[in-house]
């Protein structure tokens, strides 16, 4: 199938004079930057075939297929916050083992009204229908804030999708809204106005999850939310997934751990977000009365590996577009982080290496989301202890 048959902008062609390198983008002789996957699709550079996966990795269950999602926990926001304390430890103990089993759970009564999500959803989804040239004014450099379209195509699999990633801070959402829609200023306005509302309920919901399953732990709750600094990354994106013409071979985003300390998504009423669960791929359910909460790699790292990160992935289909829109909450990027000396004992050593998030960043940008790439924060064997071990 030729690009131009795909659905999306297609035509566009903001980025036509732009010669591929290496999977990078050369402009007159500039510093090279990358070049993004869906962009190189709407662009002719590359084919549906080339998001393909193989083997093993490839989808084995459709977009709307639901079955296990009713085994997932729901917790109730409300109970947690609540006086009665039957309910509020009940809840809390179901949160904490869906946080190590799962990594993964549902919270209903969380007091945020889906118009707050809805309204960013609607005016990301207008983002998404310019021409390229205007998306690429805000283009993430490296991965990191604004445009993304799709993943950088030197990754070995590709995503299909395209998303606009915000920075919590209200300064730098304003620049980014009045750049794109510096013709509307009216709804430059509303935009930030409904981000900043977002932000500000994701972050208080994100908070209290945190600090409940912190407490579990049988820390402080605030050991980890006060290293939220003016140097966090919490940020949000919504991910917009286009139709796909070969969804049995080609994945909106392959299967993947969030890195930040969790993840807070709502999901349009399409379906395609799925979980691995005990070696097996589980797809959740759409439901406007819930939002998805996952665990991130900074806190199964942090919690010595008694919670969870678990690998999950989107899958695509030909018929509805999906959008997603996900708040990370995430703490301090240049302090060094470790696992607090309380959750190592002699049955549960020391599993993960001190580390900051701007060097896990850095890691995951050059090696493309793999699937393990919290591996690289493991503790390594002493040269002289495994040349103790080989002796023996
Ligand atoms: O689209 C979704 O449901 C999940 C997206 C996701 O996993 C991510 O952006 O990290
Ligand atoms: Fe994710």
């Amino acid at each position: 199938m030729g690009a131009s048959e795909v659905t999306g902008p297609g035509d566009e062609d903001g980025v036509k004079d732009i010669e591929l390198k290496d999977g990078r983008e050369v402009k007159d002789g500039d510093v090279p930057v990358p070049v993004y996957s869906m962009q190189a699709l709407w662009d002719g550079k590359m084919t549906v075939k080339d998001f393909e996966v193989t083997g093993k990795e490839q989808p084995t269950l459709p977009h709307n297929v639901f079955e296990q999602d009713e085994a997932l926990p729901v917790i109730d926001i409300e109970a947690l916050l609540g006086t009665d304390r039957i309910a509020r430890e009940a809840n809390m103990a179901t949160m904490l083992e869906a946080a190590k089993s799962w990594g993964f759970f549902k919270i209903r009564n969380h007091g945020v009204p889906l118009e707050v999500v809805k309204k960013v959803e609607s005016n990301v989804k207008k983002f998404f229908t310019f021409p390229m040239e205007k998306k690429l004014l805000v283009k993430a450099e490296n991965f990191s804030f604004g445009y993304i379209g799709g993943s950088p195509v030197t990754w070995g699999y590709k995503w299909w999708m395209e998303g606009l990633h915000m920075k919590v801070k209200d300064e730098a959402i304003r620049n980014m809204v009045n750049l794109v829609f510096s013709d509307d200023k009216e709804f430059a306005k509303e935009f930030t106005k409904d981000l900043t509302s977002y932000f500000g309920t994701m972050r208080d919901l994100s908070r209290l999850v945190v600090e409940c399953l912190t407490e579990g732990l049988g820390l402080r709750p605030d050991t980890f939310t006060k290293l939220e600094t003016a140097n966090a990354i919490c940020n949000a994106r919504v991910n917009h997934y286009p139709r796909c013409p070969d969804p049995s071979k080609v994945f909106g985003i392959p299967g993947h751990t969030d890195p930040q300390l969790l993840s807070i998504l709502y999901q349009d009423e399409v379906g395609g977000l799925q979980v691995l669960r005990d070696g097996k791929w589980i797809g959740i359910r759409p439901d406007d009365s819930t939002f998805v909460v996952n665990l991130g790699d900074t806190f199964q790292v942090l919690s010595n590996g008694i919670l969870h990160s678990a690998v999950h992935r989107v899958a695509l289909n030909t018929l509805r577009s999906r959008y997603a829109t996900i708040y990370f909450y995430g703490i301090d990027n240049t302090v060094p982080l470790s696992v607090p000396p309380e959750l190592v004992t002699k049955d549960r050593p020391l599993k993960y290496r001190p580390f900051t998030v701007n060097e896990y960043r850095e890691y995951l940008v050059h090696k493309q989301l793999p699937i393990d790439s919290i591996k690289f924060l493991e503790v390594q064997p002493k040269a002289t202890e495994s040349a103790t071990e080989l002796a023996q």
